[in-house]
C-alpha cells in the first residue's frame, strides 16, 4: 500500500492524517543537539551527508513520524550561488548582501549550483536506503521572494523592508535577482528529486509581506513556474507550498501555482481554510508551535480540533510553523497520541 503521506497528496481522505512536522530535527532534541555538536556547526552539519542523515532519521526513530524532512536550508541555494553564509549563534543568519548591479554580477550561474549542494544530494541517498518504507521522504527550496529577502538584507528582517525597498528603486534589478534564484530552484529541487526526494516542498516564509498584484507577481507567479519545470521532468511527484501568512490568498493558490498541497500557517482560521482552500486539495499544518512548550489538555484539544475540521478532505496533520529550541520533546508525542486517537 502506498504510504500515507502520498496517498494525502494524491487526494485521498484518511480518518487519521499522516503526521510530520516543520523544523522535527532541530534544537529541541538532545540528539540533534550532539550530532551537531561533533559536526562542529550547522552548515558543517548540513554539508556531511553522514550527519545531515542521521539527524533526519532522529525524530523518524523517536516518533515514527510519516515523512521526514531532508537536512539541510533554505540559505544554502544562496552560498551555491556565491553569496558568503554563517549563523550567528543567538541570532541567525548573516550574508553577503546583493544590493547593487556589481553584487549581481559577481553572482554564479544557475548551473553552477550542484559544485556547493552535492553533499545534499547524497543525504536524500542515503535516506532513500536508510528511512523505514512506510516513511516519505521531502525535500525543499526556500520561494524565491523568500530567499531574496535574506540576500538584499543580508539577514532575517521582521519587514523585509530592503527587499521592498530594492523592488521600489530597482526593479530590473530585483526582479533578475529572483529570476536568477528561481533558475537556481527549479536546478536544486529537480536533482534532490533524482535523488531520492518523493515530495518537494517550497517554504515562501515571507509571503505574507507581498500584497496585492505584488503577491502574485513574487509569490504566485515564481512559484507556478517552478512547479510547471518541475511536472514537466518529474511527473507525478507531488509538491507543498507554503506561502505563510498570505491571509485570503491562501484561497486560490493551489490553483494558480499548480501546487498539490498547500501548508497553513496557525494564524489561518481551520474552518474557513477547510471551505475555501481544502476544496482545492490537500491541506497542511495550521497547529500553534506554542502548543509544543506549553502543552496539556490545550494541546489535546487543540490537536483534535484541526483533524476534524479538515476531515472532510485531504489533510496532513503540521505545526503552521517550525517547532521552536523550547519545546518539550514530550509534548510532540502526546501531539502524536491526541491525533492517532481523534
Ligand atoms: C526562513 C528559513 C530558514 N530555513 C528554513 C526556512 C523556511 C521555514 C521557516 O520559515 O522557518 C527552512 C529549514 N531550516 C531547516 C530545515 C530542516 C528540515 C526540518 O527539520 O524542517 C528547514 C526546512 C534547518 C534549520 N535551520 C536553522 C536551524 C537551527 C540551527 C542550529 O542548529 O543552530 C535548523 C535546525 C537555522 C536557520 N535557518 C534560517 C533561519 C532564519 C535560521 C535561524 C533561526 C533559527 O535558528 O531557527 C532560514
Amino acid at each position: 500500500m502506498a504510504k500515507k503521506l502520498m496517498r494525502a497528496l494524491a487526494g485521498e481522505v484518511q480518518h487519521t492524517p499522516p503526521i510530520w512536522m516543520m523544523r522535527q530535527a532541530g534544537r529541541y532534541l538532545p540528539e540533534y543537539r550532539a550530532t551537531r555538536a561533533q559536526a562542529g556547526d550547522f552548515l558543517s552539519l548540513c554539508y556531511n551527508p553522514d550527519l545531515a542523515a542521521e539527524v533526519t532519521l532522529q525524530p523518524i526513530r523517536r516518533y515514527g513520524f510519516d515523512a521526514a524532512i531532508l537536512f539541510a536550508d533554505i540559505l544554502l541555494v544562496p552560498q551555491a550561488l556565491g553569496a558568503d553564509l554563517w549563523f550567528v549563534t543567538g541570532e541567525g543568519p548573516r550574508l553577503s548582501t546583493v544590493t547593487a548591479q556589481a553584487d549581481f554580477d559577481a553572482l554564479k550561474p544557475a548551473g553552477a549550483i550542484h559544485e556547493t549542494l552535492a553533499p545534499v544530494y547524497e543525504t536524500l541517498r542515503i535516506l532513500t536506503r536508510e528511512l523505514p518504507q512506510e516513511t516519505a521522504l521531502i525535500g525543499f527550496a526556500g520561494a524565491p521572494w523568500t530567499v531574496a529577502t535574506y540576500m538584499i538584507a543580508g539577514r532575517g528582517t521582521p519587514d523585509q523592508a530592503p527587499a521592498h525597498a530594492l523592488k521600489a528603486e530597482n526593479r530590473a534589478l530585483f526582479e533578475a535577482l529572483l529570476d536568477r534564484i528561481t533558475e537556481a530552484t527549479i536546478l536544486y529541487l529537480s536533482a534532490q528529486i533524482e535523488a531520492g526526494a518523493e515530495v518537494v516542498k517550497l517554504f515562501d516564509s515571507w509571503a505574507g509581506s507581498l500584497k496585492g498584484a505584488d503577491f502574485d507577481t513574487y509569490a504566485v507567479a515564481p512559484a507556478k513556474r517552478i512547479i510547471a519545470a518541475l511536472k514537466a521532468r518529474h511527473p507525478g511527484v507531488p509538491i507543498i507550498a507554503f506561502p505563510r501568512e498570505a491571509g485570503p490568498a491562501y484561497e486560490g493558490f493551489a490553483r494558480a501555482t499548480g501546487a498539490d498541497c498547500v501548508a497553513l500557517d496557525n494564524s489561518v482560521d481551520a474552518a474557513w481554510a477547510a471551505a475555501h482552500v481544502q476544496k482545492d486539495g490537500c491541506v497542511q499544518g495550521n497547529l500553534a508551535p506554542g502548543h509544543m512548550v506549553t502543552g496539556g489538555p490545550e494541546l489535546d484539544a487543540a490537536a483534535r480540533a484541526i483533524v476534524e475540521a479538515f476531515r472532510g478532505g485531504p489533510h496532513i496533520f503540521n505545526l503552521g510553523h517550525g517547532i521552536t529550541p523550547d519545546a518539550d520533546p514530550d509534548n510532540v508525542q502526546r501531539m502524536i497520541d491526541a491525533v492517532r486517537s481523534a
